[in-house]
């Protein structure tokens, strides 16, 4: 992927800010009152110690004893203004970009997804989309109001000295400005570098898990602890060489500070001394000074968070901008499914080297029963994957009743086919509601029924709560069959026009097997099947078995 710099990425997020534009606008004018008021406070403390010594000046004792008071309860109020409209604006925003996430990996699946690491994905959704919530509450306002409240104060101390006006200006820009861009140069790298070792480590131990059993096996435990421990080591050294430069800012920023500090009290003195300001004005100076820096720390602390924030948001954005493999095509039509046609098809996988078909045709009508067969990573899995349009061609097509399938809306093809692949996924749910997924609104009824024709009705009936018993209390004790013929009971609820099985019966005994296929040959009499066996007991069902040899499909039967 392209590394954006800071700049297009903060430029990207901000537009993403749209929407919110007005709230955004409220943030920032109630955090330029809240620091004014702050200010105030202080400055007016300074009037008041004026008037004790010199008399009266800019207001009276009691005038300014009343200032800080109401400047006290509005900085308060202000404050908890700026925070509510912060948040809201950040989490709304977060909102958005999930949504647009989620969208972007429907668009993404399945081709996409297939070989994406799971982990980082996870990270992404989830860590890194926390992450820009500092991006939104606490970095954009925060330079808004920097921007603004120090320019102001820089005014008010020229008014009271133009050489105050300019020595503070300078001292904003160096502590506001050069500081934070700097530092972000700096720790760009380790924020990149930390981000994305926290993403890998995230899908080792996922990996980890998942091949627990194929580790405790091969007795893998101590080599897999010791690649963790490595990993663990190289986070915690990005983390440390980030932590280190942010000690490192956060101390030169307090000595800027102090030194700022020391001029002005230096040039206050010199003003006096010279009759050029009162006692009063010195002191205002010093205490405006003083209390100041609050908004162009808060810029420059940002520095250090910015680096993970825009690490973030370019993995995101890399996702958001991923081209999918084919473009979906929108809306519902009705599409028939009365012939399935592969037309001069030559299909080269995006970074394959060798095509998989070569000018390859099969005509299937409806009401079909096509076997496929074929050594191991000769492309019949492929061949599934092009009818579903997973991938498009590289030359001449695949139709259905004669229309290129690229011009078919993406749902429509969904509705009618139906694919059992080797793998069943089993949710985290009730039995009942994955079976549902083939269809949301089935009632009890055909759920039961559905899982009759697979044969799994009297397991079902054996498990402590039946079809209301959650995946999830078995403790993976579904066994590879049965999660099968789980996988073929969705398709028959589904009961789409085409079914497309993929080794369906590869995790079955001979029983089993033999009932399966009575069921899928007795109930889907009038429907197009297409299948992939290495058995030929399985293939027994189908009135055409075509082999794939040599990049092409020919007939055996
Ligand atoms: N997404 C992909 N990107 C690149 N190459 C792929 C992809 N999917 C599969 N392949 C390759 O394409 C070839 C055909 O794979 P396919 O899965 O279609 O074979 P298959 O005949 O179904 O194999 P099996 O019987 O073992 O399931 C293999 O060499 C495989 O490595």
């Amino acid at each position: 992927m392209q590394r954006q710099s800071g700049f297009s990425i903060m430029k990207r997020l901000i537009l993403e800010l749209k929407p919110l534009i007005f709230v955004m606008l409220i943030t920032i004018t109630m955090g330029v009152l809240g620091f004014l008021a702050a200010i105030a406070i202080a400055s007016f403390a300074a009037v008041a110690l004026g008037t004790i010594v010199e008399g009266p000046t800019i207001v009276t004792f009691q005038a300014a004893i009343i200032i800080m008071v109401v400047c006290a309860v509005s900085r308060g109020l202000l404050r908890y203004a700026e925070q509510l409209s912060g948040h809201y604006i950040a989490f709304k925003i977060l909102y958005l970009l999930r949504d647009k996430i989620f969208t972007k990996l429907r668009t993404l699946a399945p081709a996409k997804l297939e070989g994406k690491d799971k982990g980082n994905l996870i990270s992404l959704i989830t860590s890194d989309i926390e992450l820009l919530e500092v991006f939104y509450a606490h970095t954009i306002a925060p330079i808004a109001i920097a921007l603004l409240t120090n320019s102001m104060i820089a005014i008010i101390l020229y008014f009271i000295h133009p050489a105050y006006g300019f020595v503070a200006a300078a001292y904003f820009i160096l502590v506001g400005v050069i500081v934070p861009y700097v530092s972000s140069i700096l720790v760009k790298t380790a924020g990149v570098n930390y981000r994305q070792a926290f993403a890998s480590s995230n899908q080792y131990i996922l990996d980890s898990l998942r091949g627990l059993k194929e580790i405790l096996l091969f007795n893998q435990g101590q080599e897999r602890l010791a690649a963790l421990n490595e990993q663990s080591n190289q986070l915690n050294k990005s983390v440390r060489k980030i932590k280190d430069h942010e000690g490192f800012v956060t101390g030169l920023t307090g000595v800027i500070i102090t030194s700022a500090m020391l001029v002005f009290v230096g040039m206050g003195f010199y003003f006096y001394t010279t009759g050029q300001l009162s006692l009063t004005l010195v002191l205002v100076a010093l205490v405006i000074i003083a209390s100041s820096f609050g908004p162009v720390v808060a810029l420059s602390n940002l520095s250090n968070t910015l680096a993970h924030t825009f690490a973030c948001a370019q993995r995101l954005f890399d996702l958001l901008d991923e081209e999918p493999q084919v473009t979906e095509v929108e809306g519902m039509a009705t599409v028939e499914m009365n012939e399935l046609a592969f037309d001069q098809v030559t299909f080269t996988y995006p970074n394959g080297k060798t095509p998989i078909f070569n000018e390859a045709s099969v005509s299937i009508k409806k009401g079909d029963k096509l076997a496929l067969i074929g050594p191991s990573g000769i492309g019949k899995s492929t061949f599934i994957k092009l009818l579903m349009r997973y991938f498009d061609v590289e030359k001449g097509c695949v139709e259905i009743d004669g229309t290129n399938i690229s011009e078919i809306p993406t749902a429509s093809l969904r509705t009618k086919q139906t694919l059992v692949s080797q793998e069943t996924y089993l949710f985290n749910d009730t039995i009942a509601n994955n079976i549902k997924i083939g269809k949301a609104d089935a009632t009890l009824e055909e759920v039961i029924e559905a899982a009759k024709k697979a044969s799994i009705h009297e397991f079902i009936e054996t498990l402590p709560n039946g079809y209301e018993t959650k995946v999830g209390e078995l403790g993976g004790m579904v066994s590879s069959g049965e999660k099968q013929r789980l996988g073929l009971a969705r398709a028959f609820l589904h009961d789409g026009d085409v079914l497309i099985l993929d080794e369906p019966t590869s995790n079955l005994d001979a029983l089993n097997e033999g009932s399966i296929l009575k069921s899928i040959n007795d109930y889907n009499k009038d429907k197009t099947i297409v299948m992939i066996s290495h058995r030929k007991s399985t293939t027994a069902i189908c009135d055409q078995v075509y082999k794939l040899e040599n990049q092409t499909l020919i007939l055996q039967k």
